[in-house]
């Protein structure tokens, strides 16, 4: 068991089963193999282990987090770290042009709890509408609002009693879910100027109605630090005696004998690949890149592309395919100049983080002026909301104080250095505030395809985004509705100043003008972390899906795909709370396939033939083995 003492707090990290895996891998019959330990995984495994007759193993590529992860204000000190995948996108002829080789980051958490340890823990967790449709669009049956609800509910420990709807919100979960606190006068300013142009302020944005408006979203925090599903349902799991977790441990390949996933392969920290079997079933949790590339390799995928790399193809599914995430425009900078001496500014500046800092220690919740959140539609006849306005304040001349020395714009949005000097000289004047319109419900889709057949190699991920003519509409609204706020009272008044970005490759183009803008949108629109969809849920005579709404993989016994890539279509939010919803509902259907929890999944058939074809367990293995 690691410990790792902060203050007050005691952290007791699971203990780590790797060692005697790799020593010997068939010491324990397991019934289920975990892989990936991020935000579905490590739900899954410790919803599974609930079963004290359930052996439990997760595999986990990455390790315990380090300290910096618990301070919600630090979150994006964690990016490009050793707990960051820091996957980069291959080029595109339209996009990406303001970015470090015209490629764009794609940061994933490689560590225990995932992507959920190094999070900006916004916890939204979808419209009523993207469950609709879900179901109606998509197929997923099982999966409409009324079905997913109680999922949300059974994780949430709603901290804010004051705002308690017993109707969507539920005390006494595993996941603590607490609003933010801020300091930051900027608040009260772009509060007020959202109201001056109409938008009324949100009290629960996770509520049924569309909400159309601004006002402070809650997070996965507890006590001022990160909640992650890694504290939130791993921990409090890791002193059962079924559940195993080995940390470092790369799983390389399912493996597949006669169309029974049976167990996996790993990579030992020694270098050493080796196997270890189940007798029920593996649950794929290796997050929307991860899992689609394991499956290409162990030969579930688009039988042509696995042809190209020399791959038996087992079942002929669309992996990788139908990729989303959210377009976010992180462009609109808004600095705080007002006439007065550069000591001054200083001053403030940085008596400011001291006190947004100073939360920590009391153990009060704070992103800064990012607890500000906006909802809003691109047009009038829109029920729900198509745009999402982040924002976010970097402290004067901060830009360059990371830890891992790379620039801020670049360890977040993987800037070149001739953009991201256009921020820094901003940022030597004053503090800045970024405000960043996201569309919520994109209509291009991206691709992961195999570099190559070595699973330590990052696979290709081609991001076809904003290719409709739509979104680029849908941004500029954004945009338009960013500039619309830089021109009310109270931002005048206050003296912010929403600021030209003098990109090099859009000098040609007028500040403020449609060809400025969609210039760019070419140079600097980046997804906001929430990549995801790549292999779809659907009905299972879909050729367009790679799981059915078991969340089994089609056309394979014993195997489960449960993580952020298998939403049919990206909710229109900040994707952690639906995915480790997506965990905890396949994690209720595994145990009711076994019949070992009663729930009503009344559109499900149940116990179907999978459990006793896995029951030849031994038969199967026995000739792996012999192939071998
Ligand atoms: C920087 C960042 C900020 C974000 N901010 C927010 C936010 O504020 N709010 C929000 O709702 N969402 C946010 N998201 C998105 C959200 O966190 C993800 O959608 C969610 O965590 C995805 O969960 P997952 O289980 O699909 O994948 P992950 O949580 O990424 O988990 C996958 C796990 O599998 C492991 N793994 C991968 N391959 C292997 C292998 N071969 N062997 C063993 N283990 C493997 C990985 O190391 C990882 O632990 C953010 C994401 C990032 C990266």
């Amino acid at each position: 068991m690691v410990c790792v003492l902060q203050g007050y707090h005691a952290i007791i990290y699971p203990s780590d089963y790797a060692y005697m895996l790799c020593e010997d891998p068939t010491q324990v019959t397991f019934n289920f193999i975990v892989v990936g330990g991020g935000s579905a995984g490590a739900t899954v495994a410790a919803r599974l282990s609930e079963i004290p007759e359930w052996k439990v193993l997760l595999l986990e590529a990455g390790s315990d987090p380090p300290e910096q992860t618990e301070n919600p204000l630090l979150w994006n000190f964690n990016l490009r770290t050793k707990c960051d995948w820091t996957f980069f996108s291959e080029k595109n002829p339209l996009l990406f042009k303001g970015m470090e080789h015209e490629r764009c980051i794609i940061s994933r958490g490689l560590v225990l709890g995932g992507s959920s340890s190094i999070n900006a823990m916004i916890h939204l967790r979808g419209t009523v509408e993207d469950f609709r449709q879900w179901k109606n669009k998509y197929g997923c049956y099982g999966w409409d609002y009324e079905d997913v609800l109680p999922y949300f509910k059974k994780s949430e420990d709603f901290v804010d009693l004051s705002r308690f709807d017993p109707e969507i919100h539920s005390v006494g979960g595993m996941l603590t879910v607490t609003p933010l606190t801020t300091f930051d006068p900027a608040y009260s300013v772009i509060a007020e100027a959202e109201q001056s142009i109409h938008l009324v302020e949100m009290n629960d944005f996770n509520r049924k109605e569309p909400v159309i408006g601004y006002g402070n979203f809650d997070s996965t925090t507890r006590n001022g630090r990160r909640c992650s599903t890694l504290k939130a349902f791993l921990m409090p799991a890791s002193n059962r005696p079924n559940l195993y977790v080995a940390k470092n441990t790369i799983v390389t390949k399912i493996i597949i004998v006669d169309g029974v996933a049976v167990g996996v392969e790993f990579k030992c920290s020694s270098g050493e690949i080796k196997s270890v079997f189940c007798t029920n079933e593996v649950v794929l949790c290796a997050g929307p890149i991860k899992s689609p590339q394991l499956l290409m390799l162990s030969g579930i995928g688009p039988r042509e592309h696995l042809n190209e790399h020399g791959i038996h193809c087992i079942n002929d599914l669309p992996v990788g395919l139908n990729l989303q995430d959210h377009m976010s425009i992180p462009a609109l900078v808004f600095t705080d100049r007002k006439c007065r001496p550069i000591e001054d500014i200083k001053k403030e500046s940085s008596d400011l983080l001291k006190k947004e800092m100073s939360l920590f220690s009391k153990n009060i919740s704070t992103l800064g002026l990012s607890k500000l959140m906006t909802f809003y539609k691109s047009n009038d006849d829109l029920v729900y909301p198509d745009l999402q306005i982040i924002k976010f304040r970097v402290p004067l001349n901060a830009t360059n104080s990371f830890p891992n020395r790379i620039n801020l714009f670049t360890n977040m949005f993987g800037y070149s250095k001739e953009v991201t000097n256009v921020y820094d000289e901003l940022n030597l004047l004053s503090d800045i505030i970024v405000m960043a319109p996201i569309i919520l419900q994109p209509l291009s889709t991206g691709r992961i395809k195999l570099k190559s057949v070595n699973p330590l190699d990052d696979p290709s991920i081609i991001l076809d985004y904003l290719t409709h003519e739509e979104e680029i509409e849908t941004l500029l609204k954004g945009i338009e509705f960013v500039v619309k706020l830089s021109k009310t009272k109270s931002i005048i008044d206050a003296g912010l100043v929403l600021e030209e970005l003098k990109l090099p490759n859009c000098a040609d183009y007028v500040w403020k003008t449609r060809d400025y803008w969609i210039c760019v949108i070419q140079n600097l629109a980046a997804p906001f972390y929430h990549v995801a969809s790549g292999c779809r849920m659907g009905p299972e005579d879909d050729p367009c899906t790679v799981v059915n709404p078991k969340l089994r993989v089609k056309g394979v016994i014993g195997l489960r795909l449960i993580d952020s890539s298998i939403m049919p279509k990206i909710v229109s939010a900040n994707t952690n709370a639906a995915t480790i919803m997506l965990a905890e509902k396949g994690s209720d259907i595994i145990k009711e396939c076994y019949g070992v929890e009663e729930k009503d999944f009344s559109v499900l058939s149940i116990l179907e033939d999978d459990v006793s074809k896995r029951s030849n367990f031994k038969q199967t293995l026995k000739r792996y083995i012999f192939l071998k």
